[in-house]
């Protein structure tokens, strides 16, 4: 199950401030899944991504790669469960229902943070993922999000 192609570049029309690869302003973080229900991201932070001490990774920075990251995940998972290439035919889509983190330890500034989301609960609407971001060995934080699928021209 592992790929060389990231998840985000298999989605098109894709203009999201964290992960969009149609967004030349954002982040452009990149998931790829590592074994069945597992993807992983590494993302490296700019000093300006910093928070009020500058030595620390913004919160709301982490919040959003935390978001894009299982969200992709969930939409590319959309796409596995109904046996189609990821990006192929009618688009699959989901919007962020919940995100709940726990800020654990901060993370440096001028670490690369590496992020880790499972699938753990499927329904018919929505997918539920916990996501850990470590920073130089350490956990610093987990969450639990609800992915919901939304229409494809949502
Ligand atoms: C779509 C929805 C989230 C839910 O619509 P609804 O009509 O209420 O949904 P419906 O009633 O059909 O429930 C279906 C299932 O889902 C469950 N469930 C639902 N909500 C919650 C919840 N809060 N918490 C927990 N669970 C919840 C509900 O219980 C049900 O479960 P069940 O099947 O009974 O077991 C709506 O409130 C909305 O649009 N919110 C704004 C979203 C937004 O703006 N997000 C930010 C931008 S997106 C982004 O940045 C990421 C991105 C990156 C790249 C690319 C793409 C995305």
């Amino acid at each position: 199950m592992t790929e060389k192609t990231a998840i985000q570049d298999q989605i098109q029309g894709n203009h999201c401030f964290g992960c969009g690869p149609d967004n030349d302003q954002g982040l452009r973080i990149k998931s790829y899944w590592v074994e069945p229900d597992k993807s992983r991201c590494v993302f490296t932070p700019s000093p300006f991504h910093n928070a009020g001490p500058a030595q620390y990774l913004n919160g709301g920075i982490i919040a959003t790669v935390i978001d894009c990251h299982t969200v992709c995940s969930a939409i590319a998972d959309g796409y596995l469960q109904a046996g189609r290439e990821a990006g192929s035919g009618d688009k699959i889509w989901f919007a962020t229902g919940k995100l709940d983190i726990k800020y654990l330890a901060p993370a440096a500034i001028d670490k690369p943070v590496i992020l880790e989301a499972t699938i753990v609960g499927r329904g018919p609407k929505k997918t539920i993922l916990h996501c850990e971001l470590s920073s130089d060995g350490r956990v610093c934080a987990k969450a639990e999000v609800v992915a919901v699928r939304v229409p494809d021209q949502w």
